[in-house]
């Protein structure tokens, strides 16, 4: 594992290569896009490697990990794979079959549901909620309240990108790691 100096190397690369769309999906936005360090496999590693430094500070270590559809998908099962945990998702509604549990979050204009399935999160067990990015805290807040609404404990979310000027993790009852800053 790398040093301290090597891993805020990686993180300022992976930074860098970010890329930014203005006025996307709608005017006064500036989008931060996740996909864009895919293309590059060496990037992958890095993200996978500095992911998983902050993933195994969390203690008590958790039990398993939830990923946030769709771009929290990306990075959570790096981090279920290295913990030798679970990795469970959060969807959007009308994705997931069998029994689910659901809850209603606030976007920007309207509202959304996402569900999880009912036999995923055992009563008691330490979960880490992943998402590519916190704006709101919309999604991470009600990915809590369906991880909480199974019996499971969130111990932490942690992201890659935090918009801090929204103040969103005031919208997660829970402690929020987050890697890169805005
Ligand atoms: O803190 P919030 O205000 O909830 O915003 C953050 C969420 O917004 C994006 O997801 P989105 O559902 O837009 O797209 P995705 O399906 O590509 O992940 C991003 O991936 C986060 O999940
Ligand atoms: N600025 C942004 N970039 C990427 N995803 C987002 N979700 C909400 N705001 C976002
Ligand atoms: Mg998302």
């Amino acid at each position: 594992m790398s040093n301290p100096l090597d891993l805020e190397k990686k993180i300022r690369k992976i930074r860098d290569h970010v890329n930014e769309y203005p006025d996307f999906p709608k005017p006064g936005v500036l989008f931060r896009d996740v996909f864009s360090v895919f293309q590059n496999a060496e990037l992958v590693a890095m993200l996978r490697e500095v992911l998983i430094a902050f993933a195994t500070q969390i203690q008590p270590p958790v039990e398993c990990v939830v990923g946030i559809d769709a771009r929290g998908f990306l990075l959570a099962p790096f981090i279920a794979l290295e913990l030798e945990v679970p990795f469970v998702p959060v969807r959007k509604k009308g994705k997931l079959p069998g029994k689910v549990a659901s809850v209603s979050y606030a976007l920007e204009y309207g509202e959304a549901n996402m569900e999880i399935q009912e036999s995923s999160i055992k009563e008691g067990q330490r979960v880490l909620i992943v998402d590519d990015l916190l704006a709101t805290g919309g999604s991470l807040g009600a990915a809590c309240t369906l991880v909480k609404k199974l019996g499971g404990v969130v111990e932490a979310c942690l992201v890659l990108m935090e918009l801090s000027e929204l103040k969103g993790r005031l919208n997660v009852p829970t402690n929020v790691i987050s890697i890169i800053k805005y």
